[in-house]
Formats: C-alpha cells, sequence, structure tokens
C-alpha cells in the first residue's frame, strides 16, 4: 500500500475542519481513512448519502457540527460517535441511545487543564492580572498611578456548580490557596467533606465565587439566572468553564454592566465565537476563547484515548472512555 493510500484503513467519517480535529488529524490519520466532508465539493446532506451510508464510526468535535438525529438520520450503518470534548452537548445522546450508536467522549483527559484555568480566571478577576496589563501596556502606571485595590483569594468561600472530574481539581485548588469550597451538584457526594447545597441560589447567596464547571444539559440550560446572580450579589464573581448556556448571558452582562456582580472569568458563551460587546470594556472581566481545554499535554493524551476508542471499536473490544454504550 502506497504511504498516502489509506484505503485499507477502517474508515472514519469526519464532518467539518475545525482546529481540535486539526490537531488529531495527523495521529488518527495513520490509523484510520478518514472520509472528510469538507474534501468533497458535494453540499453535506448529497455527500452523506453519496458516501456515507456504510460508515461505521464518526469522529466528531465538540466545537464542530452538532451531531443532530437528522445528520444521524444520513448513516443508517453509524454504530460510534467518538467525540474530542468531556461535554456531550453537541450530541443527540437519545437519537444515539435510542438507534444503537454507542458514544465515547475525552472522559477525563481535560479536567486538570480546565481546572488550572477557572483558578487562573477567577486569580485574574480577584487580583486584576488582566487589567493590571492593560494599565501597564496603557501608560497609566506613569501617569496615574492610582491602581485600585484587588481582593485576598485566601478565605474567600467559593461555590462549585457540578463536582465531576473539573470540579473536584477545582476544589483540590482552591483548598491549597486556603479557600473554603462548598457545591452545588445533582447528588451529595457522601466520600466528600465539603459543604453540599441541593438548591443553587443558597449556595450562591453563602459564597464570594461560583465557578461553573458542570456540563450542559436540559436541567442545567440557565441554571444560573438572574435569581442566581442577585444572590451572589455585589462582590460576588463568577467563572464559567462548562458552557456558556448554563448561565443565562443576557442577564449576567446586563448584572455586570449594572455592578449587580462582581465581577467574572468566562473561557465559554452562548454563541461561540460571538462575545457580547458589553463586556469589552469591563475592566472586572476576563475573556478567554473556549481555550480552558487547549493544552500540547492533553492533546496528546487525547489523540491515543480518540485513536485507543476506535481502535477498541473496529476490534470488537470495550471503548476506553464510554459515555452512551450501544
Ligand atoms: O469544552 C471542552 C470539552 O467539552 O471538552
Amino acid at each position: 500500500m502506497a504511504d498516502d493510500d489509506h484505503s485499507e484503513l477502517p474508515t472514519v467519517l469526519v464532518l467539518r475542519r475545525c482546529p481540535f480535529i486539526a490537531l488529531l488529524e495527523p495521529k488518527c490519520s495513520q490509523k484510520f481513512n478518514l472520509l472528510k466532508a469538507w474534501d468533497s465539493p458535494l453540499p453535506q446532506d448529497q455527500f452523506l448519502t453519496t458516501h456515507a451510508r456504510s460508515v461505521q464510526a464518526l469522529l466528531s468535535s465538540g466545537n464542530g457540527p452538532p451531531i443532530t438525529a437528522q445528520i444521524l438520520q444520513f448513516l443508517p450503518s453509524l454504530k460510534l460517535v467518538v467525540t474530542n470534548s468531556t461535554g456531550l452537548d453537541h450530541v443527540d445522546l437519545a437519537e444515539c441511545r435510542r438507534r444503537g450508536i454507542a458514544v465515547a467522549n475525552a472522559a477525563k483527559v481535560f479536567a486538570e487543564d480546565v481546572a488550572d484555568t477557572a483558578v487562573g480566571l477567577f486569580i485574574d478577576v480577584m487580583r486584576k492580572v488582566s487589567a493590571s496589563n492593560r494599565y501597564v501596556r496603557g501608560g497609566l502606571w506613569a501617569c496615574r498611578g492610582d491602581y485600585p485595590l484587588g481582593s485576598k483569594i485566601g478565605g474567600k468561600k467559593v461555590g462549585i456548580v457540578g463536582l465531576g472530574s473539573i470540579g473536584l481539581e477545582v476544589a483540590m485548588r482552591l483548598e491549597a490557596f486556603g479557600c473554603s469550597v462548598s457545591y452545588n451538584s445533582r447528588s451529595k457526594k457522601p466520600s466528600l467533606s465539603y459543604q453540599f447545597y441541593s438548591n443553587v441560589c443558597e449556595l450562591a447567596a453563602d459564597s464570594d465565587a461560583l465557578i461553573i464547571c458542570c456540563g450542559l444539559t436540559e436541567e442545567t440550560h440557565h441554571m444560573i439566572n438572574k435569581e442566581v446572580l442577585s444572590a451572589l450579589g455585589r462582590e460576588g464573581v463568577i467563572v464559567n468553564v462548562g458552557r456558556g448556556a448554563i448561565i443565562d448571558e443576557k442577564e449576567m452582562v446586563e448584572c455586570l454592566v449594572g455592578g449587580e456582580i462582581g465581577g467574572a472569568g468566562l473561557d465559554v458563551f452562548e454563541n461561540e465565537p460571538n462575545v457580547p460587546k458589553e463586556l469589552f470594556s469591563l475592566d472586572n472581566v476576563v475573556l478567554s476563547p473556549h481555550q480552558a481545554i487547549v493544552t500540547h499535554e492533553a492533546f496528546v493524551d487525547l489523540g491515543e484515548l480518540v485513536t485507543g476508542n476506535l481502535e477498541a471499536f473496529f476490534s470488537n473490544k470495550p471503548l476506553l472512555s464510554p459515555a452512551v454504550i450501544n
């Protein structure tokens, strides 16, 4: 077989080239024949009808096109969706279950890096790191010298929303900074000593900061609403490394502009890559382009996990990181 002839390799469909897929491509294309929808001049529906009817495995991306029931309809032979994200909100899981399509995700590969970013955003907002950077670069130090006070990290009460693998890593880091940690999640974790709040509004009322680490589901969509933001209060800081739509973004922007909450560190947004323009001029807001997962090391591990899942599937072995089992 010639070096570039991949026709003997198992076929894996990829719908759109996006930066995260591009990072995985060199590793995956050594082992699989990647059927790239973007390489075809045909519109996607026609491409799927023409080329993808026999496809059994699909590689999807958290920031790529959603895997809807409509897309799945074009893929009658599909048996596996592997996504390069931990979040699964872009995959119609109910339809996958109905069709007996297994789903594998990035599991814990990004947990430490996302937690680092969450704590970094929290410290940045509290200690005004990005704002200081702008202040110095803007020449204001020499001409004004009136830099405002920041807030101490140690001793702060931090509420973590979603104590899964990311939330736990955040909690461990914050403990080392001397913060007191509480949490809200679907259920109390009896093995942990952090205080549990079944009501996210009560958690917000009793916290100096909320760090959102949960996944986006029907239950968590706009869970952080006006009531929760008001409970967090004028000094309260919100950090989001989960998904944008967990917070009612319009309400959050109004609260930030109106000084009803103290600040925000945001890696995710409701309508990425669009970020509400009102946030650009606020020094108490730190913005990040959904990059919490993007480290060289995590993508090396992700490459292993994605190819491992696909290899397991094609050799009838158990998936390495099943999120839905068929
Ligand atoms: O946002 C990134 C992920 O879900 O892994």
